[in-house]
């Protein structure tokens, strides 16, 4: 059998350093290329903490597409970038694996017809972690029965989107079963701007972004005389790579779009 050939984009970042482990101790996985939009024409040994990996970097998505055609992209960088590798790989009848946060629906729409007009697939992750997954799914499933809810969603001070991918999945995946409510006092009124969180159909959405913190997600039901709890947390980024395998093993065998790996995993 042959290797499957993958490529990662934003190989130097916290996530995509673990993907790149990934993929080099993953038997039937070849790291076949990287896309670094800052050093493109080396090799990846080139930078620190890569000794010994020969796998030329590209700086130019198209270039990488047309010269080494990869079964499989894994995007691990922005939103901004993270779109255009994500329709770039579509377009070339490259199957992408996308772990960036922060896509609008407009954009998931887009790549939701571009791989039906392919008839290709992709997968696009908010969260990577089964037990955040889970964390959702039981969110979900507790949002048929308490209609108040609060999202409290914790992050290293690092990360550029807020709320993360994870808390706006986690609300849509809520908002599909949950009677819609205008949480709170109807005259509540914010002293300081923003104190409240987001608004989500109603729930609140809090980001906190802290160093000392990976990624973690608690999700706060309550009820007359009781609140509910579900917490997950994340204390490494390994945590994320089971399920960055279990896409790219499920996404060479898919021809539609999957958003959340709640919809694989069963
Ligand atoms: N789905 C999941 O389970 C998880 C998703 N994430 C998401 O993954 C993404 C990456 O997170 P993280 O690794 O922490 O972030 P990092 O900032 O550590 O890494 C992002 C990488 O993308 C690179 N990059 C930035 N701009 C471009 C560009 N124009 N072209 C190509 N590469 C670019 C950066 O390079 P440089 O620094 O040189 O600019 C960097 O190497 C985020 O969207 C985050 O929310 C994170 C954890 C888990
Ligand atoms: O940026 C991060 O770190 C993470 N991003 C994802 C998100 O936005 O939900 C997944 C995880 O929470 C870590």
């Amino acid at each position: 059998m042959t290797n499957l050939k993958i490529a990662i984009a934003g190989p130097r970042g916290r996530m995509g350093r673990e993907a790149v482990l990934l993929v080099q101790e993953t038997e039937g996985y070849e790291l076949a290329a990287v896309l670094d939009h800052k050093n493109g024409g080396g090799l990846l040994s080139d930078f620190d903490g890569f000794a010994g990996m020969e796998v030329p970097v590209y700086s130019d998505v198209q270039l990488l597409m047309q010269e080494v055609h990869p079964d499989v992209l894994i995007d691990l960088t922005t939103p901004e970038v993270g779109m255009l590798h994500t329709k770039t790989a579509l377009e070339h009848g490259v199957r992408p694996v996308v772990g960036t946060t922060g896509f609008t629906k407009e954009q998931l729409q887009e790549l939701e017809e571009l791989c039906h007009d392919k008839g290709i697939g992709c997968i696009i992750a908010p969260n990577f972690a089964l037990g955040a997954v889970l964390m959702m799914k039981f969110s979900q499933m507790a949002g048929r029965y308490f209609q108040d809810v609060e999202i409290i969603e914790l992050h290293h001070d690092q990360k550029l989107d807020a709320p993360s991918g994870t808390a706006v999945k986690t609300a849509e995946m809520i908002a599909e079963v949950r009677e819609t409510k205008q949480q709170g006092h109807p005259e509540e009124k914010e002293t300081i701007k923003g104190a409240r969180g987001a608004n989500y159909d109603g729930m609140h959405i809090h980001s906190v972004r802290l160093p000392g913190l990976i990624a973690h997600q608690q999700v706060m039901f309550g009820a007359d005389g009781q609140t509910l709890t579900i917490r997950h947390d994340s204390y490494n980024r390994a945590s994320f790579m089971s399920g960055v395998k279990l896409a790219v093993d499920t996404v060479v065998k898919i021809d539609t779009l999957v958003y959340g790996l709640e919809n694989i995993i069963e």
